[in-house]
């Protein structure tokens, strides 16, 4: 459908285009023929004087405007500027809208793609400011055109070229006035229209995009609604099935550690931190949009603080799937998912597949998806942790490439960093952040095996509960749970046994 709509959308541009530039064609070939015979009609009308009045107010006119204009170029560059750099980022939210649902950082980009706007706001505003100076030039040479043409008229009429018993006044008006008039005042209508129509084209598709909005925000909130209720009910059934016999991890976890267990689910239903619990999944088939077939059925799962779980299998078996259904961007096609954790980064952390760096500082990427407020500068320990951070990560290449924390590079980060460095930073927000629950996609594909080592015993160290997905085994010593995935829609899960050797350094 995206690509039907796309080509659509091409089609009708290209269309567009090959009408501008037809009119375009066209005006170019009528104009000698209209200037050589409206300059015969001068000629013979006024005289070679008239025909050189108006042709050299039409020179001086032209270098006075030339002179208006030179400046404005400047202006019109700089929102041009700003409009690449808008749309710039809004592709990059189109291009990366799985990335930022992932990691909730929809606020952020809202507010940087906004920040973008306004500048190109603030371009386009200075440079109608100037505009308005050559709009008004031109119609002051439009209006003065008028009179030279009633002066080039004034020249045979005195010269007594005309009979002195002829009616002049019909002469020199002709109706020309009327008709220009009408000429002007058709165009003018004719320009109001195709700006009416195009302006309700895009208002049509607007109110379409709000309407859509509207009814995935509501839908949204009905599913948040019942994934909470869900939880609740999830919950009270593990407590009251002390046999476990249906029962899950977490039932089992929740019931070796009773009060501690109960006293913390309650804390999450009332909205607070510690979380023992973030999802459970019961039944849950996953199928990818527009298809029936399930990549994993009947899906039995509890992420629960400190089992730390890897997910592996083959590949488009939907591992990422998993962790699209636990993060709300697919809908279980049947089953129930059920969550309930106050939202942000000192939580639950998604790392995608897809490395996400954000337009902004060093500092802006390490504390993405939270944004820099500018009247509470982060504080020195904040800054200094970061620092070190980079340089446990060997990411300290970057700090002087941008020369401090807070300075917004000229280069993209998409651009200038290698996918290993982009893995870094992306996993460094984990450690700074040092969520509650880390869900990491593939997070460290890109690194060695030492470095892969460094950042999971990090994590480790922090007591951070992994969600891993992956394709390495060196990736089981890390984790205690293993979920394989057949590709035919089979699951299994199961403990990994460690041998003595795998302990985290400290
Ligand atoms: N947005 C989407 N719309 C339709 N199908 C999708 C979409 N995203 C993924 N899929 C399909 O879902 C299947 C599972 O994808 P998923 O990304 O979960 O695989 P994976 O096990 O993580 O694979 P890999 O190891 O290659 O990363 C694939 O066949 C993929 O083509």
């Amino acid at each position: 459908m995206l690509v039907c709509y796309r080509d659509q959308r091409m089609a009708q541009d290209v269309d567009k285009l090959c009408l501008t530039l037809a009119t375009i064609t066209i005006k170019v070939i009528i104009a000698p023929f209209q200037i050589s015979y409206y300059t015969y009609r001068t000629y013979a009308g006024t005289g070679w004087l008239g025909t050189l009045a108006v042709y050299s107010f039409f020179l001086v006119a032209t270098i006075l405007n030339k002179i208006v204009m030179s400046p404005i170029v400047k202006f019109v560059m700089r929102q041009e500027k700003c409009e690449g750099n808008f749309r710039f980022k809004h592709m990059q939210v189109r291009v990366d809208a799985e990335s930022i649902a992932f990691q909730g950082s929809s606020a952020v980009e809202s507010f940087k793609t906004n920040n973008s706007l306004d500048k190109l706001i603030f371009a386009q505003q200075r440079l109608f400011d100037r505009q308005i100076i050559l709009n008004l030039t031109g119609r002051f040479f439009d209006y003065l055109g008028s009179i030279v043409a009633y002066l080039a008229i004034a020249v045979p009429i005195f010269s007594g070229k005309f009979d002195e018993e002829e009616n002049l006044a019909p002469i020199v008006s002709a109706y020309s006035f009327v008709c220009m008039y009408l000429v002007f005042s058709l165009t003018s209508l004719m320009d109001l229209n195709n700006q009416v129509v195009l302006l309700s084209g895009v208002t049509h598709r607007v109110a379409q995009m709000v309407e859509h909005l509207m009814q995935l925000q509501n839908d949204w909130d009905t599913s948040s609604i019942q994934a909470c209720s869900s939880f609740s009910s999830i919950i009270h059934s593990i407590r009251r099935d002390p046999s476990g016999s249906s029962s899950s991890e977490a039932g089992k976890h929740l019931l070796e550690t009773p009060s501690e267990g109960e006293g913390e689910v309650m804390a999450l239903e009332g909205d607070q931190t510690p979380l023992t619990v973030a999802f459970i999944l019961r039944d849950v088939d996953i199928c990818p949009p527009g298809s029936s077939e399930p990549l994993v059925s009947n899906l039995q799962l509890d992420v629960i603080k400190g089992e730390n779980l890897l997910i592996m299998g083959p590949s488009s078996s939907g591992k990422s799937s998993v962790l699209r259904v636990l993060r709300g961007l697919w809908p279980a096609a049947r089953g129930t998912v059920a969550h309930d954790f106050p939202p942000g980064p000192k939580t639950v952390i998604f790392l995608p597949q897809k490395p996400l760096l954000t337009n902004g500082s060093l500092l802006e990427q390490v504390i993405y998806p939270l944004r820099l407020d500018p009247h509470h500068p982060l504080s020195r320990e904040c800054c200094d942790e970061i620092v070190e951070l980079l340089h446990a990560l060997h990411l300290q290449g970057l700090l002087s490439r941008t020369g401090d924390l807070y300075t917004d590079p000229d280069w993209n980060w998409n651009d200038a960093l290698s996918p290993g460095e982009m893995q870094r930073v992306c996993f460094l927000r984990v450690l700074f952040h040092r969520p509650q629950f880390a869900f990491l996609d593939e997070a460290t594909s890109a690194l060695s095996l030492d470095v892969e080592e460094q950042l999971y015993y990090a994590c480790l160290k922090r007591n951070i509960t992994m969600v891993s997905v992956g394709h390495r085994h060196t990736l089981l010593k890390y984790h205690t749970s293993l979920l394989t995935l057949d590709g035919a829609g089979g699951w299994k899960k199961e403990p990994i046994v460690h041998a003595t050797t795998d302990t985290p350094p400290h």
